[in-house]
């Protein structure tokens, strides 16, 4: 399948899940459940099969209830190449699933090496078939627009870090610089590249990161960028709560999908589900903790009206 525009394919799968979760793939050796683990915690390659293993089980959880996955690159790359070749195997099976595969990758560079990252991931047509993939605005416009032109050939998608949830990011982000904070700017930037593309769900390719733990900011953003996509990471294990990620949303329950990483992946360690599912049955924690973030977001938010 060849995408035909990540702004509406993504308007299409919330609305087909009625909800707005994305599962956040982050592997942990340390956090996973007993039976993925051996003695050979300082042998990358059976790291990666685990991982690899493990994540296809939590895909198999959620591909029913979601509307898609978000692989972190960095658990992948911390075991070398065989982490790499398991994250390609995790997003070949996440999209044969039917889940979208929003790669976080956090890239950029210079114009011509941030055109190699683009080609390198981004759409289906490429070599690593990315959905999305999360940027780094902080190379400037030159960096940006390789990104952009490549999302616009492919009909994948972007998610130019804004506000992101971390207690730090305000050291630039909040940087005053003429009257406004440098977050503005770049949401000024993501503005005028989602006008040029635009699809018919009213919701552009290009979409914002803004963390759940920043909520007036995802208020003052959603109108600075009203037809963005926001990727909101910062739920759960980082504090945000449901009532934090409401402005986010439009009237209808659109514009933003909420990530939950740790707080879903690994349910199986947290006091809630512990108890009633452990170690050996954490596909079933996975399963409870995301159906209860879907009726924690439709009880606070928007989402209800999908
Ligand atoms: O781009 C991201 O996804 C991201 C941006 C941000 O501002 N904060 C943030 O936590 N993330 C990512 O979102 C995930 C959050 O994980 P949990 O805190 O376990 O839900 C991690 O993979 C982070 O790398």
């Amino acid at each position: 399948m060849v995408l035909a525009h990540f702004g509406d394919e993504l308007a299409a799968a919330v609305g087909r899940c009625r909800n707005p979760v994305v599962v956040g793939l982050d592997p942990r050796w340390d956090k996973l459940p007993a039976g993925f683990r051996q003695d050979l915690a300082d042998n990358y390659t059976v790291r990666a099969e685990a991982y690899e293993k493990f994540c296809r089980g939590v895909i198999d959880v959620v591909a029913p209830l979601v509307p898609a996955v978000k692989p972190q690159v960095a658990f992948f790359e911390e075991c070398g190449p065989s982490g790499m070749v398991a994250l390609a195997n995790v997003m070949n099976y996440a999209r044969e699933k039917g889940q979208l595969v929003i790669l976080d990758g956090k890239r950029n560079d210079i114009g011509s090496t941030a055109e190699a990252y683009a080609r390198g991931y981004l759409g289906r047509g490429s070599v690593w078939g990315a959905d999305a993939l999360t940027i780094s605005p902080y190379l400037g416009a030159d960096s940006l627009e390789p990104f952009v032109e490549v999302a616009k050939e492919s009909g994948a998608g972007l998610f130019v870090l804004v506000k992101t949830s971390n207690p730090g990011g305000g050291m630039l982000q909040d940087q005053q610089i003429d009257g406004q904070p440098l977050y503005r700017m770049v949401a000024q930037y993501v503005a005028e590249q989602s006008n040029s593309t635009l699809g018919q769900s009213g919701y552009s390719s290009v979409g914002a990161v803004v963390g759940a733990t920043y909520p007036d900011q995802l208020a003052e953003l959603r109108s600075a960028m009203p037809n963005s996509w926001f990727l909101v990471p910062g739920y759960g294990s980082q504090g945000g709560t449901a009532k934090d990620t409401a402005h986010a949303f439009d009237s209808l329950g659109l514009g933003a999908v909420i990530n939950n990483s740790r707080g879903i992946i690994f349910a199986h360690q947290r006091p809630e589900y512990r108890d009633r599912f452990g170690d050996s049955n954490w596909q079933d924690a996975v399963a409870a903790a995301t159906e209860d973030m879907i009726a924690q977001l439709r009880a606070e938010t928007a989402v209800g009206k999908l």
